[in-house]
């Protein structure tokens, strides 16, 4: 996976490329990453890379030009297929399974908006695809930028090495993760729930199980519509529903 962002901060990326997972699994080479700065492509000795918007308004837009030259400059460094994905809070909410779709891609080229945004017509042209990560904005793509490439990353066989597989991550198989507990047995005076420290993993499967689909159901039980359930699921559900009816 070669990531490429377009971007007014390339050092904002050191969060990403220098530390944790996904800075070990760069060293490793597992993935390979660079920046294209559309101030360098300013056809202006001062760089201007943003100018006011036509039809009046606060703040300024990206100028077209520079993006686009930015754009096809990191197109020219990718060996085969790429993807241009635009980080806007009017983009397609980012969900896992689009995730896992980008994790089967080549070439990510992430194109950082900042101001108020960017000239329409780069993304009528240039970009493939735009990515919302929430309903809130931020300051930059940057951030929505690294939380994409992040969760991108995860997927990537040898990131996350064996201690860690992607699938029992959340949402990997649509569910809310189960609570997890460590050291100590007791804390605060709370004990670690007594299936955890039977050692029989067929019961602790099914209590972890039934406890993701328990904080499913209650927090967020919209990611149950139209998902299939396995037989197991279907009784774990059955109980959770007749206890919740009573
Ligand atoms: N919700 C998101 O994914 C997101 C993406 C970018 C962003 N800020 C940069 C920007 C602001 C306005 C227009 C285009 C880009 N904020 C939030």
């Amino acid at each position: 996976m070669f990531f490429q962002a377009v971007t007014l901060f390339p050092e904002m990326f050191a969060a990403l490329t220098e530390h944790g997972v996904s800075g070990r699994a760069l060293r490793q080479g597992l993935w390979r990453f660079d920046t294209v700065n559309p101030r360098q492509f300013a056809d202006n000795r001062l760089g201007y890379i943003d100018d006011r918007p036509f039809g009046g308004g606060p703040g300024m837009i990206m100028m077209a030009a520079p993006l686009q030259a930015a754009i096809g400059f990191a197109r020219s460094r990718c060996q085969g297929d790429s993807r241009v994905v635009y980080l806007s809070p009017q983009g397609a909410p980012l969900t896992h399974r689009r995730v896992a779709a980008l994790a089967q891609q080549p070439n990510l080229i992430l194109l950082c908006g900042r101001y108020e945004g960017v000239d329409e017509r780069v993304l009528q042209t240039h970009v493939d695809e735009e990515i919302s990560i929430g309903d809130f904005v931020v300051s930059g793509g940057e951030l929505p930028a690294m939380m994409l490439m992040d969760a991108v990353l995860r997927l990537l066989p040898d990131v996350l090495g064996d201690s860690r597989s992607a699938e029992q991550d959340s949402f990997a198989d649509g569910l809310l993760d189960c609570p997890h507990y460590t050291r100590p047995a007791e804390f605060d005076g709370m004990p670690v729930p007594e299936v955890l420290m039977s050692g029989n993993h067929a019961k602790i499967a099914e209590w972890r199980l039934e406890q993701s689909l328990r904080r499913t159901l209650s927090r967020r039980p919209e990611l149950l519509d139209g998902r299939m359930f396995s037989p197991q699921e279907a009784r774990l559900l059955e109980r959770i529903r007749k206890e919740q009816a009573n």
